[in-house]
C-alpha cells in the first residue's frame, strides 16, 4: 500500500515529495516511530505532535503529515500538509488497516452512563447467539474470547483500526464499541463505517474537556449526524436530548422508553436484587440485571438485536439469562450478618442517583444506606459538590474517601466535594482519605441487613495516586473488611 493510497478521503492542503511510497508502519506518538514510519503530527491538549516533527526524522521517518509545514523542509521526507492531522489519523488508519470497519457490522454506543453496559450485554448476547464477536469497552476489549486490555474507553485511531483488522481476521461478523465524547471530539472514529449507533443518556459530566454543556451535547450529536442511510440510530424516548440525538441523522431512527410511545417500549413489573421482571414490547420477561437504569439499557441492547435482524423471542431468551458488566451493580452479601456490599462504577451526579434510588427501592425495612465514594482527580471538577450533595441526600451515613486522585491532592479534592453539602448533609459524613480505611469505617458501621455501597471505581484493579498505579480493588477490600467483622 502506498502513502497516496492511504490518503484517500484525506483533506490535503499541500504536498511536498512524492507520495507514491510505500508505507509500512503508521504512527501518532513519536516514541513509537522507527525506520520507514509514517507519523502524524497532532496538536493535542497536552502538547503539539509537531513539535516532535525533527525527532521522528531522526528516528527514520519517511513522511510526516502535519497541518503547519515546518520551516525547514528535508530532502528525502514527503510532507502532506492536511486541514486536520486528527482526521487525517482516522481516515489514514482505516484504509492502511484495509477498511476493518467496511467488513464487520460495527455499533457504536454513545451516552454519559450505561455504555459499558450496553456494549457488554451487546457483545454477550451475540456471543451466545452464535455469533464471533468483538468487544471495545473501558473494562476490556474482546477479539471473540481473547482479551485485550483497555487503556482508554475508546482507543486512538490507529489502535482501533489494527484491532478492528484483527477482529475482522479472526472471523468476527459483529463488533460492539463504545464511543466516548472524546474520540469523538479527537477524531480516533473518523471514517469508520457504523452499522448502527445508540444512545443512551446525556449528564453531567467531563465539562473540564467540552467547557460547556450544550459543546457536550453538540459532540455527541454529531457521532448520529454522520451515521450513513443504511445504518438504524436508537435512542432514549425518555432522556430530554433523546430526540435531538436524531434530529439530523441520515440513519433510519427508533426510540426506546419506559414512560411513552416508541418502537421497543417496557414496563418495569418488579424490580428486586434477584433481577428484573418487566415486559418489551408486550413479552413478559425476568432479567438477572437490576435497577431501573438496566432496563433502558435492556430496552437500547433488545432494540439493536432486532435491528440486526435477530429472532425477538431468541434475543429475549439470551438476555433473560445473561449477567452485567464487571464493577456495575455488583454485589456480595456477608455470610453471618447478611450485609449487602454493592460495588459500583457510579462517578457522575446521575449515575450515583440512580445506583442510589434503586437501593432505596430494594429495601424492604429500615436498613440503612452506607455509601464511601470520592471523585478523580485531573477530571471534571464541576461535578464534586453535586456528587456530594446527591450522596448525602439519598444516604444514611457517608463516607467521603479518595477515587483516583492522578496529578492532584485528595484533601482539595475532598474540600471541593465538602463546598457542595447543606447543613444536614454536614451531619452524615466523615471524610476519610484512605479508600481502604474508608470502606473499612463504612462495613463498620454497618449493622445486619444494611447496605454499604462502594461507589465510583467498579472494575478497576488500581488506585492511581501522583501518577502510579497502585494495586487496588474495592470489591476485595469489602470481602476483607466483611471477613475481618465477622471473625
Ligand atoms: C484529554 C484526552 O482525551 N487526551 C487524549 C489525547 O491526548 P491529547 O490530545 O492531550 O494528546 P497530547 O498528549 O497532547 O499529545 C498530542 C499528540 O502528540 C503525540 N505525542 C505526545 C508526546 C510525545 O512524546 N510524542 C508524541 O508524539 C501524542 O501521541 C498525540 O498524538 O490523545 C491521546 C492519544 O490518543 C490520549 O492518550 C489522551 O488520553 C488521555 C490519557 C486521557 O486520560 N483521556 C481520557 C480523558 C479519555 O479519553 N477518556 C475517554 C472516556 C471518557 C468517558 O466517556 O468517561 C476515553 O475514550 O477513554
Ligand atoms: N442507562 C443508565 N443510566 C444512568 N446510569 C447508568 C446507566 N447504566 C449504568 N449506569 C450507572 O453508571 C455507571 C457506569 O455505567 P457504565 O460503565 O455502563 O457507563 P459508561 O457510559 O461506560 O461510563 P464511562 O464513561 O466511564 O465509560 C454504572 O455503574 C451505573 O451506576
Ligand atoms: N472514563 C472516566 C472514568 C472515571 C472513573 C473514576 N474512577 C475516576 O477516576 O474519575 C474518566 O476517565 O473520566
Ligand atoms: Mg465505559
Amino acid at each position: 500500500m502506498t502513502l497516496q493510497d492511504i490518503l484517500y478521503k484525506v483533506s490535503i492542503r499541500s504536498v511536498h515529495g512524492n507520495t507514491s511510497i510505500p508505507v509500512h508502519d503508521l504512527q501518532l506518538d513519536s516514541r513509537k516511530v522507527s525506520a520507514g514510519s509514517v507519523f502524524i503530527a497532532v496538536k493535542g491538549s497536552a502538547v503539539d505532535g509537531h513539535r516532535f516533527i525533527d525527532q521522528v526524522l531522526q528516528q527514520g521517518a519517511v513522511a510526516v503529515i502535519c497541518e503547519t509545514m515546518p520551516a525547514e523542509l528535508k530532502e528525502g521526507v514527503v510532507y502532506v500538509q492536511v486541514e486536520s492531522s486528527a482526521a487525517a489519523a482516522g481516515y489514514m488508519a482505516h484504509n492502511f488497516y484495509e477498511q476493518p470497519s467496511e467488513k464487520v457490522k460495527l455499533i457504536g454506543v454513545t451516552g454519559t452512563n450505561g455504555k459499558t453496559t450496553i456494549a457488554t450485554l451487546l457483545f454477550k448476547l451475540f456471543t451466545n447467539l452464535g455469533y464471533k464477536c468483538g468487544l471495545l469497552s473501558t473494562v476490556q476489549n474482546h477479539i471473540g474470547n481473547e482479551v485485550v486490555p483497555a487503556t482508554h474507553t475508546t482507543p486512538d485511531a490507529i489502535s482501533l483500526n489494527a484491532m478492528l483488522q484483527q477482529m475482522v481476521n479472526s472471523g468476527c461478523t459483529h463488533v460492539f464499541m463504545e464511543t466516548s465524547s472524546h474520540a469523538i471530539h479527537q477524531h480516533r472514529i473518523t471514517g469508520l463505517k457504523y452499522a448502527g449507533g445508540l444512545f443512551s443518556n446525556i449528564t453531567h459530566d467531563h465539562l473540564d474537556y467540552h467547557k460547556t454543556f450544550d459543546e457536550y451535547i453538540r459532540v455527541k450529536k454529531s457521532f448520529f449526524d454522520l451515521l450513513p442511510s443504511e445504518a438504524f440510530a436508537i435512542s432514549n424516548a425518555d432522556d430530554k436530548r433523546g430526540q435531538v440525538m436524531l434530529q439530523n441523522t441520515h440513519a433510519r431512527k427508533y426510540l426506546y422508553s419506559l414512560r411513552t410511545m416508541a418502537e421497543f417500549k417496557g414496563k418495569i413489573l418488579e424490580n428486586r436484587l434477584t433481577g428484573l421482571v418487566m415486559t418489551i414490547n408486550d413479552q413478559e420477561v425476568h432479567f438477572r440485571l437490576i435497577g431501573e437504569f438496566n432496563a433502558y439499557n435492556l430496552l437500547a441492547v433488545y432494540g439493536a438485536a432486532i435491528c440486526l435482524g435477530e429472532d425477538k423471542l431468541e434475543v429475549l431468551r439470551v438476555l433473560s439469562e445473561i449477567t452485567g458488566a464487571e464493577g456495575r451493580f455488583d454485589y456480595i452479601i456477608s455470610p453471618n450478618q447478611k450485609i449487602i456490599g454493592i460495588v459500583d462504577y457510579a462517578h457522575t451526579p446521575d449515575a450515583l442517583l440512580n445506583v442510589l434510588a434503586t437501593i432505596k427501592k430494594l429495601r424492604e425495612g429500615h436498613e440503612q444506606v452506607i455509601t464511601v465514594v470520592g471523585c478523580g482527580g485531573d477530571r471534571d471538577k464541576t461535578k464534586r459538590p453535586v456528587m456530594a450533595e446527591v450522596t448525602c441526600e439519598h444516604s444514611d451515613k457517608v463516607v467521603f474517601t479518595s477515587d483516583n486522585p492522578r496529578s492532584e491532592d485528595p484533601l482539595q479534592i475532598l474540600a471541593d466535594m465538602e463546598t457542595g453539602l447543606n447543613t444536614a448533609a454536614k451531619r452524615k459524613y466523615v471524610s476519610v482519605p484512605d479508600r481502604k480505611e474508608a470502606i473499612k469505617l463504612a462495613v463498620s458501621m454497618a449493622k445486619p441487613g444494611d447496605i454499604v455501597l462502594i461507589a465510583g471505581k467498579g472494575h478497576e484493579k488500581y488506585q492511581e495516586i501522583k501518577g502510579v498505579k497502585h494495586p487496588f480493588d474495592d470489591k476485595q477490600v469489602m470481602r476483607e473488611m466483611f471477613e475481618l467483622y465477622e471473625k
